[in-house]
């Protein structure tokens, strides 16, 4: 399949440049300063010449206090820019896949989210994801948005993935233990984005690693339990952090559809850490 990725230098990014690379795919891969999804012109020059016959969107601003201070840029990158992808995917007839967050739920359902939820954002970042799957749904018949949360992976900056990293350098973690979600091996989720993708059958998909789903606290302690690292950890509450936006407490995701289409499950959460440890440690 000729496949186009945006977002390329990011952690979900590198994840799926890596499976297409393997599956053999003919692969046109844009970090940001080759290609900006909020620039409409440079978007359709792009596609009108790469010709992609999908294009999978791991482009986004993912500093989630950082979008509280600058929505402007959120919506920018977050929102138009799947709309911008979207437009340009129907004008050369190709498919796109673009994800979206966990975030979109408010978090006080107990248990998972499926489809079936009615999304209520906390936050700016959350807001704007919403408006980029409805206004990439509606520019493009053929869009799959995929609903993902807790992505842990190599060339990850956010917590989950440097977990094991700080605690070797003798930092002491803090972990929340009141904010339950379903953790996501990035190298899973690039897997179900390609098969997606092949699939295109559109529609919003949630893609989470199998389990029950895990708080920071529980994620932390298993991710060093598997790395063998002693580590210092300072459980805390949500509120003690002050961090700027809100989040849900709870976002833990289940899909309606995947299985019903044939899917099989993504492996559970603790068998997918046991894997992203293991290439931790052998880079
Ligand atoms: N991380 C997580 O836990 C979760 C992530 N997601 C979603 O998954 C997707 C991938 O996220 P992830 O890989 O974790 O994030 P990263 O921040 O690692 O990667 C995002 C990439 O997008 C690039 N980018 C930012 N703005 C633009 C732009 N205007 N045009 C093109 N590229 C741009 C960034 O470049 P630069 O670094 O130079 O700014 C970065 O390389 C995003 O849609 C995110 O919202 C959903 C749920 C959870
Ligand atoms: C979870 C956590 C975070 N932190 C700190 C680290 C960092 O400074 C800040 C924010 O952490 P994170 O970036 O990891 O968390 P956050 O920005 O909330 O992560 C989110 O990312 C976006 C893109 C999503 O879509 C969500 O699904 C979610 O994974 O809080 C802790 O100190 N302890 C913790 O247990």
């Amino acid at each position: 399949m000729k496949v186009l990725i945006t977002g390329a230098g990011g952690m979900v990014g590198r994840a799926v440049v890596d499976h297409c690379r393997a599956l053999g795919d003919e692969l046109v891969a844009f970090e940001r300063r080759g290609l900006d999804i909020s620039d409409e012109n440079a978007v359709a020059r792009c596609l009108a010449s790469v010709r992609p016959e999908a294009v999978i969107n791991c482009a986004a601003w993912t500093d989630v206090d950082g979008c509280e201070f600058d929505p402007d840029r959120a919506f920018r990158v977050n929102a138009w820019g799947p709309e911008i992808l979207a437009r340009q995917c129907r004008k050369v007839g190709a498919l796109l896949v673009t994800i979206s967050t966990d975030y979109v739920f408010d978090g006080e359902k107990d248990g998972f989210y499926t489809q079936r939820d009615d999304p209520n954002p906390l936050s700016v970042y959350a807001r704007a994801k919403l408006e980029g799957e409805r206004r990439a749904m509606q520019a493009c018949a053929r869009t799959i948005v995929v609903r993902t949360g807790w992505i842990f992976g190599v060339g990850g900056r956010n917590f989950l993935s440097r977990i094991v990293g700080s605690a070797a350098c003798g930092a002491t973690l803090k972990t929340i233990r009141d904010s339950w979600g379903t953790p996501t091996y990035a190298r899973d989720l690039a897997q179900r984005l390609r098969q997606l993708a092949a699939l295109d059958l559109p529609g919003i998909y949630h893609v989470v690693n199998a389990g029950g789903g895990a708080n920071y606290e529980e994620f932390a302690r298993a991710a060093l339990e598997l790395a063998g690292i002693e580590a210092k950890i300072e459980s805390v509450s949500f509120a003690e952090l002050h961090r700027p936006a809100a989040r849900p407490r709870n976002s833990r995701l289940r899909c309606l559809l995947s299985e019903a289409i044939g899917l099989e499950p993504l492996p559970e959460w603790h068998d997918a850490l046991r894997r992203f440890i293991r290439e931790t440690i052998s880079r």
